[in-house]
């Protein structure tokens, strides 16, 4: 049986897992996950019990109860570097065997829901909504390391996107989970979420030091390929869809919009936007 190397699969000396610092049994099968550590608690407030309360870096686990059903809720920070953690280590947690370091045989799927924020692209898609990620298109680099799979559909959108925007790469696409947008996003508003590796140039925003593309908004807002337009940007959607697709857990990114970088406007109300869509989720997941 092949094992992976401590070095590879690093375990603490209490038997957790390296950066999440958690133990199997301290998660559900069903996760919530979050970039603010703050708001694992706005999630976790909801539960009739917490089990565990775990910190480690922006890692913030709470583990619980709400309405029977076992949750867990984790903080992952910003951007898909911190994806790439998430995933992999709650991935081997459920599949792969700590004692001996051997992937199992049977293999758990984990449904995962990020609740997040975003910006807006569209000036249709307004402040305030609930937007749920059908596709997710990739700026970073993560998936240059990874042997993702794309259909020609995917790849042809970012080979267009790469050419318009002039990338020394290509971005990737990839689609989130059918099962999870019918069961918890059926009346969110649909979208195509572009995750950018940065939240000021990357999203076209200039305070002081400047944007090489200085039409990169525009490039973002136009872009079309029979159809298909990005509607919302964030930092960690398609980091979440790939690792998804490649490690075989269901995935959703749902999104609270709270700028629209097309009418130049922040909610003013953007607590109580990201709260209601806590509780949808709760009650749907
Ligand atoms: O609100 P969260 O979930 O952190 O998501 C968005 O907000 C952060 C930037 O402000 C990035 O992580 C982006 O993806
Ligand atoms: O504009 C925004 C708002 C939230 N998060 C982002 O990454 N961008």
């Amino acid at each position: 049986m092949a094992t992976i190397p401590e070095s590879e699969l690093i375990i603490n000396p209490n038997g957790t897992v390296y950066h999440l610092n958690l133990l199997p049994e301290h998660i559900s099968d069903t996760i919530i996950t979050v970039g603010d550590p703050e708001r694992v608690a706005k999630v976790s407030q909801y539960f009739d019990e917490i089990e565990v309360q775990v910190v480690k870096r922006e890692f913030v686990t709470h583990t619980g109860y709400y309405k029977g059903k076992r949750l867990t809720v984790i903080s992952t920070g910003m951007g898909t570097d911190n994806i790439d953690i998430l995933m992999n280590e709650l991935d081997a947690l459920v599949n792969i065997d700590f004692r001996s370091r051997a992937v199992n045989e049977e293999k758990i799927k984990l449904n995962i829901v990020r609740i997040g924020t975003s910006g807006s692209l569209q000036e249709d898609v307004p402040l305030g909504s609930h937007l749920a990620s059908h596709t997710s298109v990739g700026l970073d680099t993560l998936m240059e390391f990874y042997p993702l799979e794309q259909s020609s559909e995917e790849q042809s959108i970012t080979g267009k996107l790469q050419q318009e925007l002039g990338l020394g790469f290509r971005p990737y696409c990839v689609g989130g989970s059918q099962h999870l947008l019918q069961k918890i996003a059926f009346d969110m508003v649909p979208g195509n979420t572009l995750t950018c590796p940065g939240f000021y140039a990357p999203q076209g925003r200039v305070l002081r030091g400047g944007l090489r593309n200085a039409n990169l908004l525009q490039t973002y807002n136009s872009f079309r390929h029979d159809g298909y337009r990005l509607t919302n940007f964030e930092m960690e959607t398609a980091g979440y869809y790939s690792m998804g697709r490649i490690l075989g857990h269901e995935m959703l990114s749902l999104n609270a919009i709270v700028a629209n970088r097309m009418t130049h406007r922040f909610a003013e109300n953007a607590e109580e936007v990201i709260d209601s869509l806590i509780r949808k989720v709760l009650d749907r997941i």
